[in-house]
């Protein structure tokens, strides 16, 4: 089932904008030509919402902001609200500075996200205000286990109620969720952690997956991160003794470019809980 959504991407190759930080760029293009869609980096408020109007979906990611490009987002975000594109936020480092938590929380505010898409401290800073984030990377402390899984996707789901968009939380268990329901998925693999950038990636695959899956972008946000971590199952599985993070990272970027539909839907694992209340 969830293959028939990487098969959509592949058939529509949606051009998806990205503003994004200068770390992981260039991972962040190549992931989208990976999986069968295109990308285009802009971030001058001169030209961010006329690239937005020729693009199918938007990509907000605040891991190098700037004063300069927080009009960008805001500007873009606009031009995507009123052709009814998706948008997708990565709070990358909320909670590490006022300046980030306050943007991210601007952006939330102003822009109608259709995915907030973070790492478990960085969801958890948003939503209560509270918390430590070590830099970008969640705080071991925050960890979703076996043990508050169910917890933390009612957690997830409420707070998807009040912001009006699907929250996607990644980690060694990913939690996605919207008001009714919430998945939790347990592919992937620890050295996806050892690489900078799996987030970032992640992030705009999901653009990609919503932009060409606007019917259902729920399973769409599940489907980009079944198959994000079926490709660090892929790539973990390639490394010789020789190898090291800068080999998973490409192995990582060539697994999702040879995924088929028939992987990602054997390889797929995750579980769905329905709320009735
Ligand atoms: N320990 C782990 N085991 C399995 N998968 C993991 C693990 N850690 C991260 N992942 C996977 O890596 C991807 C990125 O998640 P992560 O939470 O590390 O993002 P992030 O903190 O935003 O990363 P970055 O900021 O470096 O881009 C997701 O697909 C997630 O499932
Ligand atoms: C390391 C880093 N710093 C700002 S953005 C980024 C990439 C991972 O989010
Ligand atoms: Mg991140």
């Amino acid at each position: 089932m969830l293959g028939q959504y990487l098969q959509e991407v592949r058939k529509k190759a949606p051009l998806i904008h990205n503003i994004t930080n200068y770390v992981t760029v260039n991972d962040c293009a190549n992931i989208l030509l990976a999986c069968g869609a295109s990308p285009i980096m802009a971030d001058d408020k001169n030209e961010a919402a006329e690239i937005t109007a020729i693009c199918n979906g938007l990509n907000i990611n605040i891991g190098t902001l700037n004063e300069r490009t927080i009009d960008s987002m805001l500007s873009a975000g606009e031009k995507a609200a009123q052709l009814q594109h998706p948008i997708l936020l990565d709070p990358v480092g909320a909670g590490a500075s006022a300046m980030r938590t306050a943007t991210a929380k601007k952006i939330l505010d102003k822009l109608p996200i259709t995915v907030l898409r973070g790492n478990i401290s960085e969801i958890k800073i948003l939503s209560t205000g509270q918390g430590i984030i070590h830099g970008v990377d969640a705080n071991a402390a925050d960890r979703v286990t076996e043990d508050n899984l169910f917890e933390y996707m009612k957690i997830a789901s409420q707070l998807a109620g009040k912001l009006q968009t699907i929250v996607a939380i990644s980690g060694e268990i990913d939690i996605i969720a919207d008001k009714d329901q919430a998945a939790a998925v347990s592919n992937g693999h620890s050295l996806m952690s050892k690489i900078t950038g799996s987030g970032c990636m992640l992030s705009a695959l999901t653009t990609a997956y919503a932009a060409a899956n606007q019917q259902d972008i729920f399973t769409a946000v599940l489907a980009a991160f079944c198959s994000m971590g079926i490709a660090g199952e892929i790539a973990a599985n390639r490394m010789t003794d020789l190898d090291g993070n800068a080999s998973f990272r490409n192995y990582l970027i060539d697994a999702v470019y040879n995924m088929t539909a028939e992987q990602l839907d054997t390889g797929a694992k995750y579980q769905l809980m329905v709320y009735n209340d």
